[in-house]
């Protein structure tokens, strides 16, 4: 382990990061890089069973669980269940920060990241959030507000938060897929064949039901063209591993726990647009389909879409019009074009900010920085 030095003392830092992967990898990134700059972190994740299978591989980090609260859409009874929740969630947060000796608090978004930036804040403790959307949610709007800066995955963010206090860092990808992995070491590491295209399909943290029935259909399509690697999610695994049975070319994963070989392995993406996994793709420089969750608050993941179809890293197509054929005719037009391929390979690497991960921790060591630019 990296000593602190002089000019960094070491400091007791706590990231809430609970909820979903898409603040969850990003927190864990961030926790890599401190701890081995020598500081103490503690992860604050939630209850829920996505937290639960993505934390458990990494046992060198020290986890505790808050209980994650969801503000009401629609003004009810509820609200007041709510603010009891939310009350127990701050006093929760509060006695942990004294437990740790909290010097900074880092929330990567979301409403579990409130109530320990808000404790923090009360106590006058530095605080940060991260918000990696191009369109950032209410939760994070709020948070915002008790913050000292607000880290930013994309510039076009910035003009939902008070300008001047936020620093664009990019959305750190996990420590293990920073080095990006052999195309044929990925395949034989999940048994995928080494001579056939392969298209990869994911639905974030925790799969998409009606992307994976769509896929299917289109995969019984284009059995000569390509194989298929659906990571479908817990509740949908046994549903596609059913459907596609008769389909030797098509291989499917409940939860993937090595991303770094899913992406290596790809030729091209079928995705979701939550920002992390947009994050990855620029990362490992991947072509996309990019199919927004149609359900995502404010619609959100259409507007991190957009970002990546104007930049020519991905097409965006909307669920409820996308057809099977649709499908099928984009993975005849990519793979049947290298250069093609190529061009949307290298855009999407563009859109890389392979350093987001040391600008973040280098904003929470530069105590005294007068970081209200970017
Ligand atoms: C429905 C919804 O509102 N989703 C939001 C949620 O996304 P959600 O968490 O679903 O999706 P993201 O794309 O941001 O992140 C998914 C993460 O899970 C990882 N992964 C996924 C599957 C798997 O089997 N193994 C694995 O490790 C991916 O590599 C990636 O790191 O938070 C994101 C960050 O605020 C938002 O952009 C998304 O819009």
């Amino acid at each position: 382990m990296t000593e602190p030095s002089l000019k960094h003392p070491s400091l007791n830092i706590v990231i809430a990061c609970g909820g979903t992967g898409g603040h969850l990898f990003p927190g864990i990134a961030v926790a890599q890089e401190l701890k081995k700059r020598g500081h103490r972190v503690t992860l604050l994740i939630s209850q829920k069973k996505v937290d639960a299978q993505a934390s458990k591989n990494y046992g060198d980090l020290d986890f505790r669980t808050i209980e994650a609260i969801a503000m009401p859409k629609i003004p009810s009874l509820s609200l007041l269940g709510f603010g009891v929740r939310l009350y127990k969630a701050i006093r929760f947060s509060r006695h942990l920060l004294d437990e740790v000796e909290a010097d900074v608090v880092i929330g990567m978004g979301g409403f579990t990241s409130f109530p320990p930036v808000y404790a923090a804040h009360r106590k006058g403790i530095r605080t940060y959030v991260h918000d990696s959307n191009a369109l950032p949610g209410k939760a994070n709007r709020m948070t915002a507000k008790c913050c000292t800066n607000v880290l930013l995955g994309i510039e076009e963010a910035r003009h939902y938060f008070n300008p001047a206090k936020c620093i664009v860092t990019g959305t750190p990808v996990r420590q293990e897929m920073v080095a990006r992995k052999d195309k044929n070491e990925a395949r034989a590491e999940l048994n995928l064949p080494q001579d056939r295209r392969v298209a990869l399909v994911m639905g974030g943290s925790q799969g998409a039901r009606n992307l994976n029935s769509l896929v299917i259909e289109a995969a019984r399509q284009c059995a000569d063209l390509c194989d298929f690697l659906i990571i479908t999610g817990s509740a949908d695994f046994a549903r596609v591993s059913q459907l596609t049975a008769d389909m030797p070319h098509v291989h499917v994963i409940e939860f993937c726990s090595a991303m770094a070989a899913a992406y290596a392995a790809a030729d091209v993406v079928i995705s979701r647009s939550g920002a992390s996994s947009l994050t990855e793709l620029a990362h490992m420089g991947k072509a996309a389909l990019l199919v927004p969750y149609p359900f995502a608050a404010d619609d959100h993941q259409a507007h991190n879409a957009r970002v990546f179809a104007a930049h020519g890293a991905a097409r965006m197509m909307r669920e409820n019009t996308l057809t099977p054929d649709d499908i099928a005719a984009f993975l005849n037009e990519v793979l049947k074009d290298s250069s093609l391929l190529a061009s949307m390979n290298e855009c999407a690497l563009r859109l890389d900010m392979p350093d987001a991960v040391s600008r973040i921790a280098n904003v929470i060591e530069h105590t005294d920085h007068a970081a209200s630019h970017d």
